[in-house]
Parts: structure tokens; sequence; C-alpha cells
């Protein structure tokens, strides 16, 4: 006999974790279904251990996927880390937990979005956030996701604001999480201060629901099934439920909603019928709802690294990445195991974020950003044309890093890294599935570094991230420059062979089911409903029109919360 519930959500990551929990508590009478292909691994100290973060990269609880050759990268593939586990990609990610700039959420509304902006958005946010601490910056204090300032912060980090303070920069200690951003500060990171683990979707939502909530884990969705009825404007679609991969139908009584992430749920749309007529008839599906938007508009972080060898005598977190057998990781691992102050509790601490004025070099890059995209009739290129004249908003983030994050591999000894991360790189590529093989892994083309702005900011960002890396305090921890090394790397010629050779993705997709009017390519309207049916929504960071200056776990804890209280509200 089949399956029935009222709410069927698809994948158990960060959004669609929050939203089952808070659609159990809201709808206490409705019959949730939660579905995720990965399993849940609550116990899994790789997940749990703060300092033990990007180790579940490249294992089975993570998807793997890869992006096509990008021709601006000399034709390398780019790796597409997503968490294939109960909590997704929060149970992946580096617990960096911060806030964009006010007027980047605010842009939702006005991109045609009735009901979003900032208002919208940090009243969602701080309402999924747990703060421990005291300081005079916007937070939430009562909801299920933990964080508080790093306990453990390596000497040599003291060092960022006074370095980088001398070039100008505002200290922004403390008051960034509230809409402005900008200046060079520490920031909070997603750990449970009572415990000093991870806090994520699966361990700080999920244990809130109700009994009205079923999680089926390592249960894959294959599509969602859609039936075409009239109504008096002419036809509409309505899903009726999901198949999974095994053949196994659940019915949908009242809605689906697809929380499969910026990577995957597009694709679920597509195999379902909706999306590019093309797409899909190459891939021989029938198209039900040709919408154009679907898979596009797909926009990622491009970041760099400039490493440096540290003088012998001051420390870093090294050798408890990298040599986790040695005595001083073994020790520090029993001390998290037995509940006492351990470095195993180090993430990433200090951060800057900052517009082109304080680089110096804003009239070029507006001048190249508008010679470039001044005659875009794309609205998101608009957008981001905007965001460059208003200095609230930050063009570059840096991260300085107590460890080595390099790209040509670890050969040993002790780093501090600048990581330069473009924060609105004009680069709109996609995600479609693959025509050969619609249910496997699909096609990702982000377009990286495709135009001289991306290049040009990426390279400019690396340029400065050096300026810091020069000045004192900084200047005297520090040795070499590994990466990519004063000697071999000095002309913006040079800078630009090396950007090519070695940027990466910073992990942060968003975009390809964009909440934006049809005619501009949207796939959702404001209630994310997905045009043209009735009761098919999608509620996880593909619905965000324009790439925020943030790591963006906040926003998908928002987006679920705004979700919540709308689908509770209309029921
Ligand atoms: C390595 C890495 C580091 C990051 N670092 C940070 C950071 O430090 N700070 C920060 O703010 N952000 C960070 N991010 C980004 C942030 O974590 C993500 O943007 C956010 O978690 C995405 O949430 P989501 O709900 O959109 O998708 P996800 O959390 O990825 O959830 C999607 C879920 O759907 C499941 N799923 C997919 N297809 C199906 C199917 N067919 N059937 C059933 N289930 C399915 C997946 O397994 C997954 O659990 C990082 C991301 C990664 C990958």
């Amino acid at each position: 006999q089949d399956e029935s519930y009222d709410y069927i959500i698809v994948g158990g990551g960060t959004a669609g974790t929050a939203l089952a929990t808070r659609l159990s508590r809201g709808l206490p009478k409705s019959k949730i279904l939660l579905i995720e292909a990965g399993p849940a691994a609550l116990d899994d100290l790789r997940i749990n251990v703060p300092g033990l973060r990007g180790s579940i990269l490249g294992s089975s609880l993570d998807w793997n996927f890869t992006t096509v050759p990008q021709p601006s990268l000399g034709g390398r593939s780019i790796d597409v880390n997503r968490g294939r586990v109960l909590g997704g990609s929060s149970a992946m990610n580096y617990l960096c937990y911060d806030r964009a700039s006010a007027p980047e959420y605010e842009s939702w509304g006005e991109l045609g979005s009735r009901g979003w902006g900032w208002k919208t958005m940090i009243d969602a946010m701080t309402k999924s956030e747990n703060f421990t601490g005291h300081d005079n910056d916007k937070h939430g204090f009562t909801g299920p996701i933990r964080n508080y300032y790093n306990r453990v912060i390596y000497p040599v980090l003291q060092s960022w604001q006074p370095a980088v303070s001398k070039l100008g920069v505002n200290v922004n200690d403390g008051n960034s999480m509230g809409g402005h951003p900008i200046g060079v500060m520490f920031q909070p990171t997603n750990i449970d201060a009572t415990k000093h683990t991870r806090s994520y979707s699966a361990n700080s939502y999920l244990p809130l629901a109700g009994g009205n909530l079923v999680v089926k884990t390592n249960t894959r969705v294959a599509k969602v099934n859609i039936i075409k009825y009239r109504d008096k404007g002419g036809s509409l679609f309505r899903a009726t439920g999901v198949t999974l991969t095994g053949g196994q139908i659940i019915t949908a009584k009242k809605e689906v909603i697809l929380s499969a992430g910026s990577v995957q749920s597009p694709g679920l749309l597509e195999v379902s019928g909706i999306g590019q007529a093309a797409v899909l008839k190459a891939a021989g599906i029938t198209p039900l709802i040709d919408l154009a938007g679907v898979g596009e508009n797909y926009q990622d972080h491009i970041r760099m690294s400039n490493t440096y060898q540290l003088r012998p005598g001051i420390d870093s977190f090294d050798n408890l990445i990298f040599d986790s057998a040695g005595a001083n990781a073994t020790g520090e691992m029993q001390k998290w195991l037995s509940g006492e102050r351990s470095l195993y509790e180090y993430t990433t601490a200090a951060y800057g974020f900052m517009n082109w004025q304080q680089l110096g070099v804003d009239a070029q890059m507006k001048s190249l950003a508008r010679n470039t995209f001044g005659s875009s009739a794309n609205v998101i290129d608009a957008k981001k044309l905007q965001f460059l004249d208003n200095p609230r908003v930050p063009s570059v983030e840096y991260i300085f890093e107590a460890n080595y994050v390099g790209a040509s591999g670890y050969t040993g000894g002790k780093f501090i890294t600048l990581i330069s991360t473009v924060m609105h790189p004009f680069s709109r590529g996609s995600v479609h599935i693959d025509p050969k093989d619609p249910f496997g892994k699909p096609v990702i083309d982000p377009k990286f570094l495709s135009n001289p702005y991306d290049q040009r900011a990426l390279i400019e960002a690396a340029k400065f991230a050096r300026r810091i890396a020069n000045m004192e305090p900084i200047k005297s921890a520090w040795e070499t420059e590994t990466e990519p090394g004063e000697a071999d790397v000095q002309s913006d010629k040079q800078w630009l062979a090396y950007a090519k050779k070695v940027a990466a993705s910073f992990y942060h997709p968003v975009g390809t089911c964009s909440m934006l009017p049809r005619k501009d390519g949207g796939v959702v309207d404001a209630d994310l409903h997905v045009y043209g049916t009735t009761n098919l929504r999608v509620v996880d960071n593909s619905i965000i029109p324009v790439i925020p200056s943030a790591h963006i776990q906040t926003a998908a804890y928002g987006i679920a919360e705004v979700a919540a209280a709308s689908i509770i509200s209309e029921a």
C-alpha cells in the first residue's frame, strides 16, 4: 500500500531539516515526511569535532561532484563538494557563521519578490540562532543553531586587526552581524558552547521536531510526480508526491517541497518535467512546464590563497590537520573527547570584508564592470553594478587562517594563509541534468573567471592580501611566502596566470532556482512556489537570486524559517 503524508520535504540538509522541524511543530495535526539520500551520522567525530572540519570532503558523506572543465581555469575541473548526510552541507561546512550586508538581502525584494528584504531575513536568521557571548551585535538567543566566538585563537591571529587597520581598513569587531560587515574582525562560529561540538541542522533543529515528523535516511527521491489539471485561468500543475529511486511512490496530500540544494534541486525539477524544454527533450523527458530559469543563474564565490611559512617558535594548527596521528594531535583529541579545552575547538575566526575603495582600486573596478556589463539586460548583472556603488556592500572577503590552505599541497611546517574571495563575481553559469544519464551526476558549469571583471577582482584581492601579509605585526611572523611566491609572481600577468592555475570554489553555489519574476529567469515566486504549479516549492539556497557577500548557511536557515512561517500560516 502507498504511503501518504501531508507534506513531503525532499532533502534533509541545512534548510530541509530546519523546515521539517518547524512544520512538525507548527502543524501538529499534519503528517510530515523528510527524505534524505545520505545516512544520519550524528556520532561522527569528523562532523562533530570543530577542528576536524573538512575531513568528510571526498568521503562517502560527500556527493563529490565536479564542474565541467573550465576554459578560464586552464581546462581544470573544480570540485563541488556537497553534504550527503542528514544535515546536508551544514554537516560538512567550515563553521563560518556570518551574514551579508543589509542591502543585499534588501535586493531580493527589489528584484520583485514582495515581502523579502533585510527585515524579513534578519528576523528569520536570528530566529534560528542561539548565540552565547556578549557583544553589541545583532544576534538571536533562543533559536536552535548555537554559536559563539572561538575560545581557541592561535596567538598569531591576534596580528590580524592591527596589520589590516594599518592599511586604512576599519576594525569592526563584534559589530558585523547586523547588516554592516565592512571592516576587519573576528566573527562567530557555529559551535555549541556547552559541548564544543558543531551545531548543525541535524543535531540542533531535528531534536526539537514533533512526533508527526517521519525521517527517512538513505532514501533517494528519483522524481516528483506531477499532474496537470485545469483551473479557471488555464492549465496548472500539481505535485501528487514523489517516486523513490527503487520505484516506490509516496503520496503528498498537500505539498512537495524540494530542499535538495543549489546543485540538485534544479535536476529534480528537470527529471520531473519542469525546466528548459530543450534540456528535457535531450534527456528524453516529456516537458510539462517550459521554465527557462531552471538550473541557470548559477553563481559561486571564487577564491585563492597566499600561504606563508611561519618563523620557528610561532604556533599553528597545521599538525592537528596534517599529522592527526602524531602526539600533539592525539593528545588534543583526547582532551576534546574528555570534555577538556582542546585545540580541536579551533575554527576560522579572523575575517575581513572590504569594498574596492578600501583596496584603493575603486575607480578601475567600477569602470571595468561597467564597460563589461553596463549594457547587459540581465537583472542580476544590474544589481551587482548597483552594489559596486554602495560602500556598505563588500566586494572582497579575506580569511586569515592559522594553518596551510594552499593549492600545491602541504609538505610540512607551520603556516598562515590569507584566503581572498570575490564576493560578487559576474560569472553566471548553469547546472543541468546530464542528457546521457539524467539521474546521475549533474553537468555543472559555473563559468569561473569567464569575464575580465572577475579575473581582475581575484588578482586585486590576492595582491592586497600580499600587502596585508607585509604589514606588521603579521610580517614578523613569517619567513617565506610559499604560494604564490614573491619571486615567481609579481606582474599582473603572472598573478592572472597563477589565479587560473589555482582558483577554486568557496562552496557557495546559489541562484539555480532563483526567486525572481518569471520574465527575469525566475523559477519560484515570492511564496517559493515553482511557477506553473500550485503546491510545489523550493526551499534551500538555490532560491537566492544574487550571491551574498557572506558564508551562506545563515541564509539557508533564514529561508527555511521564512518558508515554514508562511506554510504554517497558509495551512
Ligand atoms: C565544504 C563546504 C564548506 C562550507 N563552508 C561554509 C561555512 O563555513 N559557512 C557557511 O555559512 N557556509 C558554508 N558552506 C555553504 C553552506 O553550508 C551551504 O550553502 C548550505 O549548507 C546549503 O544548504 P541547502 O539546504 O541549500 O543544501 P544542503 O545542505 O546541501 O542540503 C541538500 C540535501 O539534499 C539531499 N539530497 C539531494 N538530492 C536528494 C534526493 N534526490 N533525494 C533525497 N535527498 C537528496 C542532500 O544529500 C543534502 O542533504 C560550505 C559548504 C561546503 C560544501
